[in-house]
């Protein structure tokens, strides 16, 4: 984020009166929007070099004589429709010779042409996306992001975000002030340890949190100028980015044990006292740490992991949704056989969660509990996790499988995925490895046997190339009776006699931004347990009976919205049954115990951004 933006404020003085109910939910609390002005306290160039105010051409002609524009801008002054279809000329013009979105040959090039765009534009940045939500989010996150990350050296152009470094312990308090906006909403947050199924790419992975709040505001309305992309660089393990002159961040070995935490630990508490309702988002840190941050934080600060939270929450929906696509009822869930193939924080945290909700339709009590976990087997880069494992990762130790149990079903500790796929001849089978292609013809001929009348196939891992199989492979092997979801998105496969193989993306884009939106608007204390229930619930239940049946288990991208609306209204509404809602600006405790379903989402309808540009009007400062 440009440093010149830092003496600059957005103000919009709140009036002082009584405040009615209908007052509180017809009113928008966001800043940009509506029709009360903007005070600006610069003019003239600051104003056109100023992401967050800059209009372009699109500046009326009044407006260019109040702020001194006049003469800086062609005359020509352009509506927001007509700036947008100058800027796609040049976006389209690329898209010639490209293929299928995903593989496209010019993404890249295209999240230049877009990234330059938010540096100069956020109004018309969001515009564009939220317009073209379905097209541009594979190019401004994934699989494009992970490309991004991986080349950002040489894409770095102005900074978005703030770094804490290794090298700033003790400073965070104050430096935290640095950052120009008097109100942060949501911070999305990595060590850069293990960007999507790419590793440990250090400090270029602040892409990937810039991804997720491009996201934030596109699906969730977050406003723009209060969220914040924030990079802990601890050092890196990547070999290649210590020994290269080019890399942006700190040159060292990634502090680990108590050193590590107490820079977290110094992060967390500089954000939560500078902005005390911020909700943070904990992106990307390898297995090693998620969970242990997660479990440290998670009682004390409004923060949520979302690759293990947002993930099991997505899965939970999406195994859901395959059991109805069977043209079963939900509650067959828990007879369902699922092999999981990796055992990092997404692998354990979709188990968990699995696990759990079996056990809840089962009749939630300890025998529920212990019955459940014999319907997963787990799949590691060492094959099958038994109780003979040595060494045995915690995390996965309550799914290691019996030995005994294992040897009558012909299996052993460490037995290929091919071999567990063939024995237990699964319903679902879930990939979260970040190994691409390791769904293999023989995996997957192996699964034609599935005891299943229509078997699962879900190859999570990110980005594209990582992914465990692609559809042509799944359908063109197993033929279109199958429900098909990845991490990132695939075009639809036509099998060539009539049939179509549909292409779900299942992704935690599906839950995240929802479950920050419902946070911030119920002003939750923490993110609980039941609140991430209540959000993948709403998202099983979001697609229709006969869209499920047809194999469509996900909304598309181009929903995502509505679905996430949905998402934080349950969010919401579970939050103020906890007893956790504390209220968001002028909408008290009180009174959102008072809302119905129908005024929740006139609620959030009223407080979420839109793409406008506001009136501006100059004051000295
Ligand atoms: N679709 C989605 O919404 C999400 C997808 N992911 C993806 O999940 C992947 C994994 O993420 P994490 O769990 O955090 O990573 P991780 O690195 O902690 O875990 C990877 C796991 O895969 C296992 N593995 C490696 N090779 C294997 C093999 N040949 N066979 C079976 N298992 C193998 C490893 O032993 C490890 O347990 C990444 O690609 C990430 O992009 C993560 C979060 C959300
Ligand atoms: C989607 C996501 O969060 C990941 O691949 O890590
Ligand atoms: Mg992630």
């Amino acid at each position: 984020m440009a440093m010149l933006w830092k003496h600059v404020r957005a103000s919009s003085p709140l009036l002082k009166r009584h405040v009615t109910r209908a007052h509180l939910l017809s009113r928008p609390f966001t800043t940009t929007e509506g029709h009360r002005p903007t005070i600006v306290h610069k003019r003239s160039l600051d104003i056109l070099h100023d992401p967050w105010f800059n209009k372009g051409t699109a500046f009326s002609m009044t407006e260019r004589d109040r702020l001194d524009l006049r003469g800086l801008l062609p005359p020509n002054v352009m509506s927001p429709d007509l700036q947008i279809e100058r800027f796609m000329v040049d976006l389209k013009r690329l898209e010639v010779q490209a293929r299928d979105g995903p593989s496209d040959p010019n993404a890249l090039a295209k999240w230049r042409i877009l990234n330059r765009l938010h540096d100069r534009n956020e109004t018309m940045y969001y515009k564009v996306l939220i317009a073209k939500i379905e097209e541009y989010a594979p190019i401004v996150y994934t699989p494009t992001v992970g490309l991004v990350c991986q080349n950002y050296s040489g894409l770095f152009r102005r900074p978005r975000g703030m770094y804490f470094s290794a090298e700033d312990r003790g400073e965070m308090m104050s430096m935290v002030y640095n950052w120009p906006a008097e109100q942060v909403d949501m911070i999305v947050v990595t060590d850069g340890s293990r960007i999507l199924g790419l590793g440990d790419l250090g400090v270029h992975g602040i892409g990937i949190a810039i991804g997720k709040l491009d996201l934030y505001v596109a699906a969730a309305g977050i406003n723009p100028q209060r969220v914040l992309p924030v990079m802990i660089d601890v050092g890196t393990n990547n070999e290649k980015l210590l020994e290269d002159p080019l890399y942006l961040g700190l040159q060292q070995n990634r502090l680990d044990g108590d050193d590590y935490l107490a820079v977290v630990d110094e992060f967390m508490e500089a954000v939560f006292t500078r902005w005390p309702n911020v909700i943070v988002q904990f992106e990307d840190f390898q297995s090693k740490w998620a969970f242990k941050l997660l479990q440290r934080y998670r009682n004390t600060y409004r923060m949520f992991n979302d690759d293990v939270q947002g993930t099991a929450g997505v899965a939970i929906a999406g195994l859901l949704g395959a059991v109805r696509a069977q043209g079963r009822p939900m509650i067959d869930f828990p007879k369902q056989k699922i092999v999981v193939a990796g055992a990092g924080s997404a692998g354990i945290g979709v188990l968990n969660a699995a696990r759990k909700t079996m056990a809840r339709m089962l009749g939630n009590n300890e025998v529920a509990f212990e019955s459940a976990k014999r319907q997963f087997w787990l799949v590691d880069a060492k094959g099958l996790i038994t109780q003979g494992r040595e060494n045995i990762d915690p995390d996965a130790l309550p799914f290691a499988r019996n030995l005994k149990e294992m040897d009558r079903q012909g299996l052993r500790e460490g037995a290929s995925l091919e071999e567990v796929v063939k024995q237990v001849k699964p319903d679902v089978l879930l990939g979260l490895s970040a190994v691409g292609g390791l769904f293999s013809k023989e995996v997957l001929e192996a699964l034609k046997d599935s005891t299943s009348t229509r078997p699962a196939i879900f190859a999570m891992s990110n980005p594209t190339k990582n992914a465990e199989c692609t559809a042509e492979e799944a359908f063109s092997i197993l033929g279109d009776n199958i429900i098909f979801a990845s991490g990132s998105p695939f075009s639809n496969v036509d099998l060539g006699n009539g049939h179509i193989g549909h292409c779900n993306q299942g992704n935690n884009m599906y839950l995240f931004p929802g479950i920050g939106l419902g946070t911030l608007l119920s002003g939750a204390r923490i993110v609980s347990d039941g609140m991430l229930q209540a959000a993948a619930e709403r998202l099983a239940t979001y697609m229709s009976e006969e869209e499920v049946l047809k194999g469509i288990i996900f909304p598309s991208t181009s929903r995502i919205r509505d679905i996430t609306k949905k998402v934080a209204a349950a969010v919401i509404k579970e939050a103020v049954e906890e007893d956790l809602a504390e209220g968001y600006h002028e909408m008290n405790a009180r009174e959102l115990q008072k809302l119905s379903e129908d005024e929740i989402e006139e609620y959030l309808h009223n407080n979420i951004w839109s793409p406008n540009y506001p009136t501006l009007v100059y004051k000295n400062e």
